[in-house]
């Protein structure tokens, strides 16, 4: 099947049968493809987190079920069966000092292969090819994570997190707290895992723009629910969903929306501002 991810039908209940239980996923249907990059969008509260963390089954699923490949993930199933999904499944949470512990970066990006069994030599060049990855310099390996900018503390925990050859990497507002350069910077890092490495992105954000430039499905939650599911350039020129969402509009569709109300109509809109301006200029061009 082409489908990694499918949830079916999956509702998820916090402190059930006490009086502030809540449902905080609600029926949710929802089909991810292989190699895909998807962003999940959606107020604060909407479910966003409480969905992708079914994905390597941190929570489970009070009714329905989700499969990760052939992977099963159902309210019955054991923490005992779950090394095999989490260490195709890899999760980054939203500040690194979640998932940072260790005395030195090497120690840290180790943790989860040597878990594994890989030792010595191998797990050396394990860890100096996540390294690589995420292009930090192999002279940090012996500092510790926590002398490390925020930045480069994100690309230790995405690191740890590659160090396990994951095929699916599930990201919770990975840039939140960086500056404009590092925000790129990691982003820009996530993009090229997904197109030359070919690992499948799931990207909870609430960066519009960055919604807008990477992704190629925007799945959008609302109350618990999965309300709309498809691709960016055709969720933010939907004016009335936007409206009745209150989602922000990116900066290229603002553009857009600016030069259609002055006649000027471009044949493709492009959501990436460089393209959008490529656009633009061969339009003015061919006038
Ligand atoms: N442990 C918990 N107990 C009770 N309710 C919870 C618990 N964790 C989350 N919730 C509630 O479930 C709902 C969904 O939370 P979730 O963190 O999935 O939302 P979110 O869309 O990721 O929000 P944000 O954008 O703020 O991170 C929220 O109303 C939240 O208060």
């Amino acid at each position: 099947m082409d489908n990694e991810i499918l949830f079916k039908n999956v509702t998820h209940i916090y402190q059930e049968n006490t009086p502030n239980q809540f449902k905080a996923l609600d029926a949710v249907d929802l089909k991810i493809k292989k190699g895909s990059f998807v962003s999940i969008i959606g107020k604060t509260g909407s479910g966003k987190s409480t969905l992708i963390k079914h994905i390597n089954a941190l929570l489970k699923p009070h009714d329905g079920i989700i499969k990760v490949g052939d992977f099963s993930i159902t309210s019955k199933t054991s923490n005992k069966n779950l090394k095999d999904l989490r260490k195709k499944v890899g999760m980054v949470f939203q500040f690194p000092e979640q998932q940072l512990f260790a005395e030195t970066v090497r120690e840290d990006i180790a943790f989860g292969p040597s878990n594994f069994g890989i030792t010595g030599d191998k797990l050396n060049e394990t860890v100096d090819n996540a390294v690589d990855l995420v292009r930090l310099d192999r002279s940090l390996l012996n500092q510790s994570p926590f002398e490390l900018s925020g930045g480069q503390k994100r690309r230790v925990a995405i690191a740890s997190v590659l160090a396990m050859n994951p095929e699916i990497l599930v990201l919770d507002e990975p840039t939140a707290g960086l500056d404009l350069e590092g925000q790129h910077y990691i982003l820009d890092l996530i993009r090229r895992l997904n197109r030359e490495e070919k690992i499948t992105i799931i990207l909870v954000s609430h960066q519009m723009d960055d919604v807008a430039k990477y992704s190629d499905e925007v799945v959008v939650m609302s109350n618990g629910k999965v309300i709309k599911q498809c691709y960016p350039d055709q969720l933010f020129v939907d004016k009335s969903f936007v409206e009745k969402y209150d989602l922000e509009i990116p900066e290229a569709v603002k553009i857009n929306n600016m030069l259609e109300s002055k006649g000027f109509h471009l044949d493709k809109l492009s959501l990436d501002s460089d393209e959008l301006i490529n656009e633009i200029v061969n339009k003015l061009r061919n006038e």
